[in-house]
């Protein structure tokens, strides 16, 4: 069986201004060790405007934090006025971006067809893609969250090789279940997952369905971080609120130490 290293990713979405983002990376570069970080990447998304300054903590301290950005433009460069391109991301060694987030989707209008773009563009300049889908509460509430899921995926793929897939994250993100409170069960986030990786099998073969990381995201938190993490499907999380405490998210990190101490 293919280890898939588990990924724990704070999407800071548009919190924290630069001197913000120093102070906390300084905060996680106490709190996390070399134990946290050969049990578990982590990596942290940040605002366009932060990223700087993250670089520079990072390779100056030599951190095994990885960092990106939460959105990259379709296109190469040119007059795309606002637009931060995905090589100006690689330029400053960015890890990671987000694409198709719920919140880009659903406040920018972004397509699926926009979201595989993104992602192929990433990867042309080396930078991991973490691409999101999720269905909304009327979606789930009609039964229709697996077949959603699996088509959206299948969409904001559409075009990248079989190794590109390999070197993309998914992340399995249902709408209902972002910055409410309110988790999906481990049930619901396996159940989702599993079938974005039966998809993949499908799609490509089974050696991608084994090595691509799906995450799952949606209210996870230091206290229900370990049960999602037991999910055979799920390789990871990538967590909004719950990433701008530093205590929290290395709770997060740390899943393991609460499995234990619960059972
Ligand atoms: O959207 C999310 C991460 O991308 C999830 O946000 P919350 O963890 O705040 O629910």
């Amino acid at each position: 069986m293919t280890e898939r290293k588990p990924l724990m990713a704070g999407n800071w979405k548009m919190n924290l201004n630069h001197l913000e983002a120093m102070k906390h990376v300084q905060e996680l570069a106490f709190s996390l060790n070399d134990k946290d970080f050969d049990a578990v990447d982590v990596a942290v998304l940040v605002p366009f405007t932060d990223l700087r300054s993250v670089q520079t903590l990072v390779q100056g301290d030599k951190l095994r934090l990885k960092y990106g950005a939460q959105d990259v433009s379709e296109h190469p460069s040119g007059a795309y006025t606002g637009d931060i391109s995905a090589a100006m991301l690689a330029k400053l060694d960015c890890g990671y971006v987000v694409v198709g987030h719920s919140e880009r989707r659903q406040y920018h209008g972004e397509t699926d067809a926009l979201v595989a773009a993104k992602a192929l563009i990433a990867l042309k300049h080396g930078v991991t893609p973490i691409v999101c889908v999720g269905e909304h509460l009327d979606v789930r509430k009609a039964g229709e969250h697996v077949p959603h899921c699996v088509e959206q995926t299948r969409n904001s793929l559409a075009g990248l090789s079989a190794d590109q897939v390999k070197a993309s994250v998914i992340a399995y993100e249902p709408v209902w279940a972002i910055g409410t409170g309110e988790v999906a069960t481990p049930e619901d986030a396996q159940e989702v997952c599993a079938a974005i990786r039966a998809e993949l099998a499908a799609t490509y073969d089974e050696s991608v369905a084994a090595a691509t990381k799906i995450l799952y995201g949606g209210s996870v938190k230091g206290a229900n971080a370990a049960e999602l993490m037991a999910q055979a499907d799920v390789d990871g999380a990538l967590v909004g609120g719950a990433s701008l405490d530093a205590a929290d998210f290395t709770r997060i990190i740390r899943y393991r130490d609460s499995a234990v101490a619960a059972s």
